[in-house]
């Protein structure tokens, strides 16, 4: 089968600004070999739906459910936060799963609580941790930390961060051949007087997004083992939300339970249907 069936229904969630479209599809209705096709056509904004990514719910044999997720690029991607909060409660409202669940993931299982429109999930282990690496950007040098919170994450602290040009730096160092091959989501972090500010540039999006789940932790653990910061950390997001990062163990880059918290809203349900998947 190499159609798809539609209509389609779907929810257009928000995690704290990060958009998503969540499909129900334990059902098959997108062959596999046209799902990036499909991600790219229903995320492009003003033409289709529009979001920074689409969740697939398929069964799983490990967990509650599973996912396969697309950026608005259709580039497959190992794991989401704002995301897995929005699915988590989208799993919960259809009764695919119990207020707390647990689904697979390409960067392993998450778990999830659902409470009301908010929704914690604890993270996979982060891994790959790197410090102070010095890096030019257009003549100008950066201090550079990353770590791979699902997906690997650059951080930088900056004095100002409205100042920060998030798509010209932010897409120079998300390509930067230190990256290479993968690339990296890019976050600009701000300590504000009494807290963070964090601005991130999403790989797949290729923009600024409101908001990334998995950047807020990379800012979060970052800032702890810089001395910045202790368990919980807050940090206020491009658009207004500020996401909570909960983690216990040892200080530093030996964490074992990393919790991310924050709104999940539903904005509206609806039917995709052959109109909405124009090129
Ligand atoms: N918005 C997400 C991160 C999504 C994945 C990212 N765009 C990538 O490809 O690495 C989040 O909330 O974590």
């Amino acid at each position: 089968m190499n159609s798809i069936t539609l209509p389609i229904p779907f929810w257009k969630m928000s995690g704290a600004g990060n958009d998503f479209i969540i499909i129900d599809h334990r059902k098959p209705l997108i062959p596999q070999e046209r799902m990036a096709e499909f991600a790219r056509l229903v995320c492009r904004r003003k033409f289709s739906v529009g979001a920074d990514g689409l969740f697939l719910i398929e069964p799983s044999t490990r967990a509650d459910f599973k996912w396969r997720f697309f950026n608005a690029d259709g580039s497959e991607a190992e794991m989401c936060g704002n995301g897995a909060r929005c699915v988590a409660r989208f799993a919960y409202m259809h009764g695919i799963a119990a207020a707390r669940m647990r689904f697979e993931t390409l960067a392993g299982i998450v778990e999830a609580t659902v409470a009301d429109t908010t929704a914690t999930i604890k993270m996979t282990s982060p891994h790959s941790f790197r410090f102070d690496r010095q890096i030019e950007v257009g003549g100008q040098l950066f201090m550079v930390h990353s770590v791979d919170t699902g997906v690997p994450h650059a951080v930088i602290f900056v004095d100002d961060i409205d100042e920060v040009d998030m798509v010209g730096l932010g897409r120079q160092l998300r390509h930067h051949p230190v990256f290479a091959p993968m690339g990296t989501n890019v976050n600009f972090v701000g300590r504000t007087g009494d807290g963070f500010r964090i601005r991130t540039y999403e790989r797949g999006v290729e923009d600024e997004t409101m908001a990334c789940g998995t950047g807020v932790v990379a800012g979060a653990l970052i800032a702890a083992v810089k001395g910045y910061a202790d368990s919980p950390v807050a940090m206020v997001t491009s658009g207004g939300i500020a996401l909570t990062v909960q983690f216990s163990g040892k200080k530093g880059t030996d964490v074992d339970q990393v919790l991310l918290k924050g709104p999940a809203h539903l904005i509206y349900r609806g039917e995709l249907t052959s109109e909405s998947l124009i090129a």
